[in-house]
């Protein structure tokens, strides 16, 4: 099979906040175009910092970032906004405007980054965008009318409707009962297949690691301590893996 360029490319991050903290000590990640990528871990171990780093929310105090080829860690402001909008970032709380309904939710984005689009052109995006995740009905609602689950995917929606290349999904199921969490990663999924977008899930959630992941990533002490399908490391000789399958 021919060897895949990586369109992400953590190489030796390293991240500690103060003296006695350091939560980063050596990252490496390669995720594939197309690819869904699944990051476990205890809590605290650094998840949630080194997605925050690869788009540079938080800086690492050392360590290469490459993404779609570029390098970000020295990229000026302008540059790295440009790469920023090919990257979807859905926040473990993303919360929606609470004043404004699911279609301005969804035309704010477009407003901002998108200022040459019509009023037409909006109204077809958010359209759209709602049909893919399941939701044209509520277009007209307000998020406080809405289950968990419905502002996940608005809050999903919101992100895709830029048409992001790459999706990082802080922990998209938290707080969602069984059955919703599952319709999430089905979400999950049906979005990778259309849109061919690559993506990094941080989860708790085994089901969703199981039902989302191509590969998985463990982190531990700072680095990853392994990596492989949800098969594998299920059937891992390493207690301590196997102890996030049980
Ligand atoms: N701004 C900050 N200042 C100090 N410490 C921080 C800061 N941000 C994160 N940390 C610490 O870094 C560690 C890693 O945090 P991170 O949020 O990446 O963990 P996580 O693996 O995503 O955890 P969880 O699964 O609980 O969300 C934690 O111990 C956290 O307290």
């Amino acid at each position: 099979m021919k060897k895949q360029t990586p369109i992400i490319e953590i190489k030796g991050l390293f991240k500690s906040f103060g003296k006695d903290k350091d939560v980063l000590r050596g990252v490496n990640i390669n995720v594939n175009k197309g690819e869904n990528l699944v990051v476990l871990g205890k809590s605290g171990s650094g998840k949630s910092i080194t997605i925050k780093c690869l788009v540079r929310l938080v800086e690492a105090d050392k360590g290469e970032i490459k993404v779609f080829g570029t390098e970000l860690t020295n990229l000026a402001e302008d540059e790295l906004n440009q790469v920023r909008l090919r990257i979807g970032f859905l926040f473990q709380n993303g919360a929606l405007y609470d004043s404004m309904s699911v279609r301005e939710n969804l035309a704010f984005p477009l407003q901002r980054h998108r200022p040459e689009f019509t009023d037409t052109q909006i109204n077809i995006a958010i359209e759209e965008t709602l049909e893919s995740v399941g939701l044209i009905e509520a277009i007209d609602k307000m998020p406080s009318e809405l289950s968990g689950g419905m502002r996940k995917r608005v809050g999903l929606a919101r992100t895709l409707i830029l048409k992001p290349e790459i999706l990082l999904y802080d922990e998209p199921t938290t707080g969602l009962d069984t059955i919703t969490s599952r319709e999430i990663s089905e979400l999950i999924i049906s979005i990778q297949m259309k849109f061919k977008t690559t993506s990094i899930i941080i989860t708790h959630d085994m089901a969703c690691a199981k039902f989302t992941s191509n590969r998985i990533v463990i982190l531990r002490d700072g680095v990853v301590y392994t990596e492989g399908t949800y098969q594998d490391l299920e059937q891992s000789e390493d207690q301590w893996v196997r102890s996030f399958f049980i």
